[in-house]
């Protein structure tokens, strides 16, 4: 299978004195999904900053393939000026969309909504299609589904997991029971 990120020996802290990550290594193959887990402040969203590009490391390095990604609050995610399906259609052609609208319970005139006349649960599905839309190798989710309700939060995953078609997934969660039902190794920052 193909590796769709390697993290090999990085160290990173914001301080010289305080090191987050000292010689830490993580691979991702397509197909897989890993979560990351640990305490508030144990350097999770740090380590996406890292992926993402915008930290760098002290030492060690960062191979990734194209990614998208999915950020805790969909506010955040969308411009408020911009109907959802004007900006998704800025990043992915849309192929294939009517699909997966239907699999995630959207419906055609959330699209034309502006963010803020959506609820967080709506609109972090838009953002989860989105993401999926734009067929990543590699899928970062930082908290994705604690926008929504237990049983969508499932719902959401299980159609991550049935769809991972060649792609990887890297999950930070705070949620152990959602990190133990879908993830194929769990990773604990300490
Ligand atoms: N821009 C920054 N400058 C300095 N220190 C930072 C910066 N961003 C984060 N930190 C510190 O780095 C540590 C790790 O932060 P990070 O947000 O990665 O933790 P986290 O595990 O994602 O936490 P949470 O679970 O609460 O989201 C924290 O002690 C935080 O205060």
């Amino acid at each position: 299978m193909n590796t769709v990120l390697d993290i090999e020996n990085i160290s990173f802290g914001y301080t010289k004195d305080i090191l987050l990550f000292d010689n830490f290594s993580l691979s991702l193959k397509a197909g897989e999904i890993k979560a990351i887990v640990g305490p508030s402040g144990v350097g999770k969203s740090t380590l996406f900053e890292l992926i993402l590009g915008h930290r760098k490391p002290l030492s060690g390095f960062i191979r990734s393939s194209s990614f998208s990604q999915v950020f805790q609050d969909p506010y955040s995610s969308f411009h408020p000026t911009y109907t959802v399906r004007e900006q998704i259609k800025e990043v992915t052609s849309m192929e294939g969309y009517e699909l997966l609208l239907e699999k995630m319970g959207l419906e055609e005139a959330f699209l034309d909504s502006l963010p803020h006349k959506l609820s967080g649960g709506q609109l972090q599905r838009c953002s989860i299609l989105r993401a999926l839309l734009m067929k990543p190798k590699l899928l970062l989710l930082d908290e994705p589904t604690s926008a929504l309700d237990n049983l969508n939060q499932l719902d959401i995953m299980k159609l991550i997991v049935d769809n991972l078609e060649g792609m990887g997934v890297l999950l930070i969660t705070h949620d152990g029971d959602l990190a133990a039902w879908c993830a194929d190794e769990i990773v604990t920052l300490s």
